[in-house]
């Protein structure tokens, strides 16, 4: 698939935008704070309704301004797709062919993006949170049952801590309702965690062949899951909801004093390992960076492999970041094959000569100029 255009009205710098896009590589230029970051996160917000760097949408709008409005036609092996999103003070409407969305995980999935930024090598050695985010995003996109299961249980959840907090401050004591809420929460958790290892088993075998390749064969990557559910019992859903149950009647009395639910797919993590040795404690920075790579890398062809098609690929300033046959990796994997949207100061050295013809436009305080092709 590919973004054949987009139009913004008030959102963050951009006044107004209207561009055309190229199904290949799409440069934007330009130094600091003009919009470039602010034009990838755009395209991010038209797939997933949110952002990927604040949960604050009131940031979104420009400065001064009651809603956004962002527009797309995207183009998929079916035909086009209008896409509409507006962000305003009271929420968010979504629009697919004109047609508005009640429910936004109805919207999301429609244009699937990757986003890899500077940041992104947080994946490896950051807190197990941004690793539950980016599954909780990349599989979200990819089965809209995972972003239903997945609000199901934050709602669970929230109802669930706040009855706990209740009843450790003595406030309440009926804890037959606490059993209809673990009830639930393991439901939906055992799915979510079901869902979690199927694909994690697929982005594994992906990520490992990117990885050796890069590496030269001198590296195996292996995913572990994390969980308090033992690995027997991760089989089935319904393995993994009884083995849920009996680990919230267990740590019963622990999560009532602490006042929080302390078992669940909302306290897992992911385990990267290279040669058999944890990344994240033991790698250096290069085998962090290639773990990272490798794993971004391996989400397109595993969406390619889920959905059917390509996702838009937006690069946010990452070849400062990686050296000149990372680089090069990156970008021959992705030629002819990938719409990608690439932020950068300048463009020289790798880039200029790897990338195939690309779209180029400069940025200058959010507007937008194409450069004639070279
Ligand atoms: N809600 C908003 N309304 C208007 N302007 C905004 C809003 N949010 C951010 N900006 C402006 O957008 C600019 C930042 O743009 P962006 O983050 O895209 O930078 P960039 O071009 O990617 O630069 P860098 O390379 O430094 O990341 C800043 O000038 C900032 O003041």
């Amino acid at each position: 698939m590919y973004l054949e255009n987009l139009t913004l009205h008030n959102f963050r710098n951009y006044a107004d935008l209207d561009v055309t896009f190229d199904r290949g590589v799409n440069v934007l230029l330009g130094q600091n704070a003009q919009g470039k970051t602010n034009l990838l996160e755009a395209i991010y917000v038209l797939a997933l309704t949110r952002s990927h760097r604040t949960a604050n949408d009131r940031e979104l709008i420009r400065w001064q301004h009651q809603t956004a409005l962002l527009k797309g036609r995207l183009h998929r092996a079916t035909g086009s797709v209008p896409l509409e999103l507006t962000l305003g003070k009271r929420g968010k409407r979504a629009k697919v062919n004109h047609l508005e969305q009640a429910k936004l995980s109805q919207y999301v999935g429609q244009l699937n993006v990757i986003v890899f930024a500077p940041e992104d090598l947080s994946i490896v050695k950051g807190a197990p949170s941004i690793r539950r985010r980016f599954m909780d995003m990349e599989f979200g996109q990819m089965s809209p049952k995972y972003l239903y299961n997945l609000s199901q249980y934050r709602a669970i959840l929230k109802q669930r801590n706040l009855y706990l907090r209740q009843l450790s401050r003595h406030q309440v004591k009926d804890k037959v309702y606490l059993g209809v809420l673990s009830d639930q929460l393991a439901a939906f958790g055992a799915e979510i965690i079901h869902k979690r290892l199927e694909l994690l088993g697929q982005l594994e075998q992906w990520a490992q062949g990117v990885h050796s390749e890069i590496t030269q064969q001198q590296e195996q990557l292996t995913f572990h899951y994390v969980t308090q559910v033992p690995t027997e019992d991760q089989t089935s859903v319904d393995h993994l909801y009884e083995t849920l149950q009996k680990l919230y009647a267990q740590q019963e009395a622990k999560e009532i004093f602490q006042g929080t639910t302390l078992i669940g797919p909302h306290r897992d993590d992911l385990q990267f390992s290279v040669n058999g040795k944890n990344v994240q404690t033991f790698g250096s920075q290069g085998q962090q960076r290639t773990t990272a790579l490798s794993v971004k890398l391996a989400e397109i062809d595993l969406m390619k492999a889920e959905t059917g098609e390509y996702p838009v690929l937006l690069l946010d300033d990452v070849l400062s970041e990686l050296d000149a046959d990372r680089q090069t990796h990156l970008l021959t994997a992705i030629q002819d094959k990938v719409q990608t949207f690439l932020t950068t100061p300048s463009l020289d050295g790798v880039a200029r000569q790897l990338i195939n013809a690309p779209k180029v436009f400069n940025v200058n305080h959010g507007i937008l100029h194409e450069e004639e092709p070279h």
